[in-house]
């Protein structure tokens, strides 16, 4: 049903949520780097990221397969929450997000040498009151360490998340009904 194509991605949970709506792929392994530039806004940050992952598979592969790389970023307030670099970080980042609603954005691209194509999902997730204790004992699980915004709904995460209005997948790294029709949309014009 799909075309074949390449996956840049480092991420088990970008290959699980693949395989859950049965893409062929194949792994290509791509080192991006993720400063933001300038005064960037958190959509163009996220796009420009996620091209940059497909660009980098697409060259490392001589560009034959198309190749997929996606972004995700938490938002609050404007402020952009990538991956915790340690546990003081981790703090701040789940004391920004107790007790309210933030964004979570993730962009997905799809490249070869001749068509390109992209697009951009934006979920509202929301927290209840996290208590300090906890925001401690959920760093000791590991967990946070790889995820944008220091959680991972599908993990034990999960249970500070109140509501989710949006994409559940897109929250976990892809979102399957959008790369879907991206796939798809992709397949009709080759
Ligand atoms: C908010 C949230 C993020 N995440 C993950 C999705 C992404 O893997 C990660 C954000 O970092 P990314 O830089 O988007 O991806 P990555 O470094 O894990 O993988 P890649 O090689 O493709 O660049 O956070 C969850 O798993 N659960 C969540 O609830």
């Amino acid at each position: 049903m799909y075309p074949e194509i390449a996956l840049a991605s480092a991420s088990p949970r970008r290959r699980e949520l693949l395989q859950q709506i049965a893409v062929p792929f194949r792994l290509v392994q791509v080192d991006v780097d993720e400063s933001r530039q300038g005064e960037e806004s958190p959509t163009a940050y996220v796009s420009r990221l996620a091209r940059a992952k497909a660009q980098a598979g697409a060259a490392k592969l001589q560009y034959q397969l198309p190749v997929l790389g996606a972004d995700t970023i938490v938002v609050v307030d404007q402020h952009i929450l990538g991956k915790p670099v340690d546990q003081a970080d981790f703090s701040r980042m789940m004391q920004l997000l107790s007790g309210r609603c933030h964004q979570v954005l993730t962009a997905v691209a799809l490249l070869s040498q001749h068509n390109s194509q992209q697009c951009l999902v934006s979920t509202e997730v929301c927290f209840r009151v996290l208590c300090a204790e906890e925001i401690t004992r959920y760093w000791q699980t590991g967990e946070p360490c790889d995820k944008a915004g220091g959680y991972g709904i599908q993990g034990q995460g999960g249970r500070f998340v109140s509501r989710i209005n949006g994409s559940y997948s897109a929250v976990v790294g892809l979102p399957l009904c959008e790369t879907d029709l991206l796939l798809r949309n992709w397949q009709e014009q080759a």
